[in-house]
């Protein structure tokens, strides 16, 4: 999938200096995280985290609670891999009258996901993580965002299943694939929905001395 330069969202987005002298390593092999980095004028490199990092779900954890893990995680593997580097990891999901939506396992799950979501009111949660791997500090946040979804009819959604633009995205469906399905309740962040928070990142970088904390044991 590569996003339209007309898209609104890849438009004017802010870029912050860095805290620390060290590059910026992105944890994420999601082509949208690069983009999103890239079209803010970020300079980085690319270190996705290992596959265990984002695994063992918890029965009664929110949706909040395990996308912060899971971007905790993400970051503490790339970190223990390198001497210095300011280490960037996200983890998004969707989540739906309690139930959470990662990324769909196949084609039928990804209509099970689509049919739970049309018509109705959901929020994408991001966790981010930025770890300065010279300080051993740390700050995890996560961003809400409200959306609203069409009422899907079975033409559309056919025709988004036979596509395959569903792969690889939390709810099985990608806010930035130009079908107009979606609307952002509250003015929440259209960044978030897509994999990272790029308003709130700028701000996490600017107050990134103050927000983050050292480093003592691995958060499970
Ligand atoms: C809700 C939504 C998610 N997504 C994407 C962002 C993420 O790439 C993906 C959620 O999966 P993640 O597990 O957060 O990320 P990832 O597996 O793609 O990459 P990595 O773990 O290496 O960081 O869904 C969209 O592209 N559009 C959307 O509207």
């Amino acid at each position: 999938m590569k996003f339209s330069d007309n898209l609104p969202l890849m438009r004017g987005l802010p870029c912050a200096d860095l805290p620390t002298e060290e590059s910026l390593i992105l944890a994420s092999g999601s082509p949208r995280r690069s983009q999103l980095l890239t079209a803010a004028g970020y300079a980085f490199t690319v270190q996705p985290a290992s596959d265990e990092a984002e695994c063992g779900m918890c029965s009664r954890e929110t949706a909040p609670e395990l996308v912060a893990r899971y971007a905790y995680r993400k970051a503490a593997d790339v970190a223990a891999k390198n001497d210095r580097g300011l280490v960037l990891a996200a983890d998004t999901v969707a989540s739906c009258y309690g139930q959470i939506l990662g990324k769909p396992h196949d084609i039928e799950h990804a209509e099970v996901m689509l049919r739970q979501l049309s018509g109705r009111r959901h929020d994408v949660y991001s966790g981010v993580c930025v770890w300065s791997v010279s300080q051993n500090r740390c700050y995890v946040e996560v961003v809400r965002t409200e959306l609203q979804m069409k009422t899907l009819s079975e033409e559309m959604l056919a025709h988004y299943l036979d596509s395959m633009m569903w792969e690889g995205k939390a709810g099985a469906f990608g806010f930035q694939d130009g079908n107009d399905w979606l609307e952002i309740i509250g003015g929440g962040s259209e960044t978030n929905v897509v994999g990272l928070p790029m308003e709130r990142l700028a701000e996490i970088f600017r107050d990134f001395d103050l927000l983050a904390t050292a480093i003592t044991t691995e958060k499970d």
